[in-house]
């Protein structure tokens, strides 16, 4: 199939992906979940590790509910200039159909025993506090791409509450999910909860989209 390079929006959002070898889409007319098992290989998983585990920070949240148990991760920024993590940054665009400018840098999570992120979405409240802050250059979030980097002894995975989907953490897979709905307007729909580490320690990353290019 030709590839579809664009913001991935509208009404050929996710004809890309579907089109890619080995990509189950969970079946579902709300939400638009693909996965992706083996996307990446455990040599670029543990590398990508290494460099959450040298510099990660307290997780933060937009629009915060006041409840400081909400996020309890860790964070990092991964640095675009680094090669590892250039190379991954374009093979996970490449793969959705779009356009690498489109996309926020790549952020790294570590969850130890206990920690969680509760029930949320990935878009920005339009009504919410924070909506102008994170919205005003770049726009709302498209697709979100997130890569389990292992798999947790126990806990640890993600579970897409309205359609009753669980995943599973399993090193290498990668799972997209268009926030749109086909209108453009945000999807409720993609609720999910990164559950709570039982034994081990998580470790993904994610990658989000933008309406329009995010500034270099
Ligand atoms: O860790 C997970 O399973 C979910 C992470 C997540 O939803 C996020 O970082 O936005
Ligand atoms: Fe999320």
């Amino acid at each position: 199939m030709t590839a579809i390079i664009s913001n991935g929006t509208g009404p050929d959002a996710g004809h890309h992906l579907i089109g890619q070898p080995r990509v189950q889409r969970v079946p579902s007319p709300k939400l638009s979940l693909f996965i992706r098992k083996g996307f990446s290989d455990p040599g670029e998983c543990a590398a990508i590790i290494d460099r959450i585990d040298a510099r990660r920070r307290p997780s933060t949240i937009a629009d915060s509910n006041g409840d400081p148990l909400y996020r309890t991760s860790e964070t990092c920024d991964l640095d675009r200039a680094d090669p590892v993590v250039a190379a991954l940054e374009e093979r996970i665009a490449a793969f959705l159909g779009i356009d690498p400018r489109f996309g926020e840098p790549l952020q790294g999570q570590r969850y130890a025993v206990g920690q969680e992120f509760k029930q949320h979405t990935d878009y920005f409240e339009p009504k919410g506090t924070d909506f102008d802050e994170h919205c005003a250059i770049s726009g709302q979030r498209t697709w979100t791409a997130m890569l389990y980097l292992n798999e947790p002894e126990a806990g640890g995975a993600t579970r897409f509450l309205t359609v009753g989907k669980l995943v599973q953490p399993e090193t290498g897979k990668l799972l997209c999910w268009n926030n749109q709905r086909a209108d453009g307007t945000p999807n409720p729909a993609t609720l999910h909860h990164g559950m709570k580490v039982r034994a081990g320690t998580k470790y993904v990353v994610t990658k989000w989209f933008r309406e329009r290019p995010w500034p270099v």
